[in-house]
């Protein structure tokens, strides 16, 4: 078995719940924060940084490494892990998403996406096969099954039929699967923010019995409450012995909100991505380090923060070096940001085993958001 999903303990006060991912590249502790490896690295980190910081499974994605360097050149050199050097765990996602969010003049039919490179124009297709074979070539411990996610807003119509769509793709996706021992293929369920074809999406898809299942078609612009309300829908409509991912999420507050529904597995670009400009997530909120009140300011990132950053820099010097454009200042963000949240959700998990979640989510917003940046 590729990966299997043991439950640990469900918490008595909401409900999340503790569980082990077995995979061939090691056991995940969930709930678990997965850092996005876009083109084949954790932006600006070393794989021992990432081990360093507490990562047990990195994100990479079907999309970016089909036109660049190229599925086949990663398979020549042995696969995703060695031509990278992580040893792993590594979560693909299938496409369809960066398709969308990329590329230009895209068409959707039946057999799948035509689209043109963002990097270069060229003509290009990716079908539920297609992405399959790209994600079998990077050998990934688990792949996405190849979907769209639907605009918000969209059409009932419109969102009824990408779902049925979705679900056929993920169909052609099971039946072209041929390392089902090695690599896991986990179904992704649409529907939009209608529960009647959320009901739908995840019948179909739980009847073909996946080893996993994401939740797909949120974080797309909709109110967080809309979101959670979705989720309160969505998760009863899954296994309770699978494991469930909520793509694309990630800010700390959706990250508590997402584990007290049931959420094992996140990811979300965003700790990399704000680290870049210089804005660094802290147990008081968020803080933009070039702001010219912490000129003088000696003391650490977070005070409550005991990473490679925050005990051996202030933010005065990480402000200085943002200000020169220095690399390592964007690499001093970006480690305590990662750190950050791989270790808030390891105090979720701490949390859950203690049964007071809940009571951990108040405490956690009582002391988030008193920055004024
Ligand atoms: C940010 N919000 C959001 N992301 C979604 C994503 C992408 C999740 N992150 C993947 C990483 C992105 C950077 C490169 C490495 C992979 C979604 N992906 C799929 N397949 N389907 C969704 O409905 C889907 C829905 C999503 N919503
Ligand atoms: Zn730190």
């Amino acid at each position: 078995m590729a990966v299997r999903y043991e439950l640990i303990k469900t918490c008595k006060q909401s409900g999340a719940r503790l569980g082990k991912l077995h995979t061939p590249h090691g056991t995940i502790d969930t709930p678990v924060f997965m850092p996005v490896g876009t083109q084949a690295t954790v932006k600006s980190m070393s794989p021992e940084e990432v081990k360093e910081l507490g990562a047990q499974i990195i994100l990479s994605n079907t999309y970016h490494l089909f036109l660049r360097p190229g599925h086949e050149l990663v398979q020549q050199a042995g696969g995703l892990h060695s031509f990278m050097n992580w040893d792993r765990a590594i979560l693909t996602d299938s496409g369809g998403f960066q398709v969308f969010s990329l590329s230009e003049n895209r068409k959707i039919t039946e057999e799948g996406v035509q689209f043109r490179s963002h990097l270069n124009g060229d003509k290009l297709f990716i079908s539920p096969e297609k992405a399959m074979e790209i994600q079998n070539a990077l050998g990934s411990d688990i792949m996405m099954a190849f979907d769209e996610c639907p605009p918000y807003p969209a059409e009932y119509e419109y969102i009824k039929a990408s779902t049925e769509r979705t679900s056929r793709w993920a169909e052609r996706c099971l039946k072209s699967h041929n390392r089902p021992e090695d690599q896991a293929l986990f179904g992704i369920v649409q529907g939009g923010m209608h529960e009647e074809l959320r009901r739908q999406s995840a019948a179909d898809l739980t009847s073909l019995d996946f080893p996993g299942y994401a939740i797909g078609g949120l974080s797309v612009g909709e109110p967080k409450d809309i979101m959670f309300r979705v989720l309160d829908f969505t998760v009863p409509f899954l296994p309770q012995h699978k494991p469930r991912y909520l793509m694309g999420v990630g800010s700390p507050d959706a990250l508590l909100e997402g584990a007290i529904r049931g959420i094992d597995m996140f990811d979300c670009v965003l700790p990399t991505r704000i680290a870049r400009n210089g804005t660094v997530m802290t147990s008081q909120g968020r803080l933009v380090i070039r702001n010219a009140k912490y000129m003088n300011d000696f003391t650490p990132l977070d005070p409550n923060c005991d990473c490679y950053t925050c005990k051996n820099y202030t933010r005065a010097y990480i402000r200085h070096l943002h200000k020169a454009d220095e690399i390592f200042g964007v690499r001093l963000t970006t480690y305590h940001n990662l750190y950050f949240l791989v270790q808030l959700m390891k105090r979720v998990r701490q949390a859950i085993m203690e049964d007071r979640l809940l009571d951990f989510r108040d405490e956690f917003f009582d002391q988030y958001g008193l920055h004024d940046n």
